[in-house]
């Protein structure tokens, strides 16, 4: 097979000319086919504070200029170990929540085939409901690795159960989660009652939670995280507001006290090896954003999690 269509080459088109995709990727339809996806869920109907996250796939990749071809922390090419493609975005319905939902499920298994990788840029957090479906269909249970500040394993807001405050609770209750496998990072800030932590690991999450990374190595809490994940299909879910708000401050629901970026992409190299089968990267909110510092953080963020995917035999 021919070798990977690859980035527009910085050094014969500013980066700041054209199209944004991301990294400056093709899109889809000019690839004869693609391992992996990036795609954007424009979608925020979700929330319960701050709106703005629809327009995350846009912000994000407009910040994903600037990513460089070869990746010196795992020494890998991402874009060259495999073809990597933008999707584009799906059009999502944004007044009735039932079909947004539905649309990301039927849209993520139509672009997803039987063995492409996806990796979805938010929208908000309730999308990761659709999203783990697809990968239920595919896998079977899977390992969720969840990177928040927010446990979002809650029950329902003004009764509603599809929100971005509870993608988990309905997966576990669905059966889509492995409760020996997954795991919540970055965890901090008041919650509703003490029984909420309980009820998450009811559901079948252990948490790493923020104020662990003050105290504990790095290398350690990589440990932990992976031998929690094991060898099962890891679908990694990364909320942007796992990061403290000096580090991504455009944001829905920010939580002080939270992961700096270079802890997050640590954690993130640290998956290497893993069976990590999709992922998302949601919350993005650009209206909270200054000087793209969010957007950024989450374009490396989707960098370091298409550096770490197995490669695929091509
Ligand atoms: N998934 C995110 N970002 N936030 C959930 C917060 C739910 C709440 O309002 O308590
Ligand atoms: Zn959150
Ligand atoms: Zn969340």
């Amino acid at each position: 097979m021919s070798s990977p269509v690859g980035p527009v080459d910085a050094t014969l088109v500013p980066r700041y000319a054209g199209e944004a995709t991301f990294a400056r990727l093709p899109r889809l339809s000019d690839v004869p086919d693609a391992d992996a996806v990036v795609w954007g869920v424009p979608f925020d109907a979700g929330v319960s504070y701050r709106p703005g996250a629809r327009f995350g796939p846009g912000h994000v990749r407009q910040s994903s200029r600037l990513l460089r071809p070869y990746n010196p922390a795992l020494d890998v090419e991402p874009f060259a170990v495999r073809q990597v493609a933008d999707a584009g975005d799906v059009g999502v319905n944004p007044f009735d929540l039932d079909a947004a939902v539905a649309t990301v499920e039927s849209s993520a298994t139509a672009l997803g085939g039987t063995r492409r990788r996806l990796v979805t840029i938010g929208g908000d957090h309730t999308i990761a409901l659709p999203l783990l479906r697809v990968q239920h269909e595919r896998h079977g249970p899977v390992a969720v690795l969840h990177f928040d500040a927010h446990l979002d394993t809650w029950d329902s807001y003004f009764g509603a159960a599809y929100t971005h405050g509870t993608p988990f609770r309905r997966a576990g209750e669905e059966g889509l989660l492995d409760t020996d496998h997954s795991v919540h990072v970055g965890i901090r800030g008041p919650l509703y009652s003490r029984l909420d932590l309980d009820e998450s690991e009811q559901l079948g999450f252990t948490a790493v939670h923020a104020r662990d990374f003050a105290r504990t190595p790095l290398d350690d809490i990589i440990n932990r995280v992976r031998t929690r994940l094991g060898d099962r299909p890891v679908y990694v879910s990364v909320d942007i507001d796992v990061l403290d708000p000096g580090f991504a401050p455009g944001t829905g629901t920010p939580e002080a006290g939270g992961l700096s970026s270079r802890e997050l992409l640590e954690v993130l190299r640290g998956l290497a090896g893993l069976n990590v089968v999709g992922a998302d990267v949601v919350e993005v909110a650009p209206a909270y954003d200054h000087a793209e510092i969010t957007g950024i953080a989450a374009a490396h963020v989707i960098y370091e999690l298409l550096s770490v995917l197995p490669r695929e035999e091509r």
